[in-house]
């Protein structure tokens, strides 16, 4: 049985784990932190982790991408793409009106994972403008905490899954702003992983950093790309934290990592003196619209 660490149980990366080995048995390994999640397949704890890598309306997480390029050195061996669908979860009872109906202006706070609450921003400030939004370790927690504080008018945003898990109540369903939130997780490990799903296709993710004061490398680097018409569907910069101003770029390629396309991609950016690392090359799995 493959050992897989991810965040606590109830967490969207926890749901998105079994919906991608489509009811293989797991053992899993729940961590509260993701640097846990990260250092348990670092050390060997775990052959797998699970990592949330961006989302439709918050974009890169920038902790766990630069977690993937700085403090550890595995390699993607999947990626999938899995709805976020979060909730307002409390103790309904404290939020009841008369009629029944929840009056959300009584929540004096929002608990969840930083990367939730911008999720549900419209939600947010039209019914519970007056609340204290508080970022914690993931959704999952959030509930937990909110379960173990009851009379304080504090909710979480989080899933179905940890509501059940807790014995609380969803307040107010699919609470994102827009419906189509979807996040991308990737599966790191060092060795290659059985999916039992049909892949969509396979991509490759590479990490390039210029050489200093170079005019014109970037562009010199997308040519490498555009004309052997290899498709990019990711292109990001982020610092590389030696100095203000310096950065490197992550270019997600659809094509294997040693095709002949993108090998003689990789060796002439290499020939502008530009760096090139390889984080993975790993297939692809969408989850169905629902
Ligand atoms: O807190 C969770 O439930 C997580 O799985 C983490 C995480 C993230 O890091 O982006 C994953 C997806 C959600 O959209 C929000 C949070």
């Amino acid at each position: 049985m493959k050992r897989i660490a991810v965040l606590p149980e109830g967490s969207v990366s926890h749901e998105a784990i079994d919906f991608l080995f489509n009811g293989e048995p797991l053992d899993l390994l729940h961590s509260k932190l993701i640097s846990d999640v990260f250092r348990a397949t670092d050390s060997g704890n775990a052959q797998y982790s699970v990592i949330p890598i961006e989302n439709t309306i918050e974009g890169s997480v920038s902790l766990h991408m630069d977690w993937l390029v700085n403090e550890v050195d595995i390699p993607m061996q999947a990626e999938w793409v899995y709805p976020s669908i979060q909730n307002v979860i409390g103790h309904g009872s404290e939020f009841k009106t008369e009629s029944g109906e929840y009056d959300f202006s009584k929540i004096t706070k929002i608990m969840s994972h930083p990367v939730a609450i911008p999720q549900c921003q419209n939600f947010i400030r039209l019914h519970s403008p007056g609340a204290d939004l508080e970022g914690v370790n993931s959704t999952a927690e959030a509930v937990e905490i909110v379960k173990k504080n009851p009379g304080k008018g504090w909710v979480a945003i989080g899933t179905k899954l940890a509501a059940q898990k807790h014995g609380l109540d969803i307040m107010a369903e699919r609470v994102t702003d827009h419906d189509n939130n979807y996040t991308r997780f990737v599966l790191i490990g060092h060795e290659p992983v059985n999916i039992p799903r049909e892949s969509d296709h396979v991509k490759t993710s590479l990490l390039v950093t210029l050489p200093e004061d170079a005019p014109g490398a970037l562009h010199q680097v997308l040519s490498a790309f555009a004309w052997r018409k290899l498709n990019l569907t990711r292109l990001e910069s982020r610092p590389t934290k030696k100095r203000l101003g310096s950065y490197y770029f992550y270019i997600d390629v659809v094509e294997t990592v040693d095709s002949v396309l993108l090998t003689a991609a990789m060796a002439e950016i290499e020939a502008l003196n530009c760096q090139v690392r390889v984080l993975g090359s790993y297939p692809c799995y969408t989850y169905p619209s629902r």
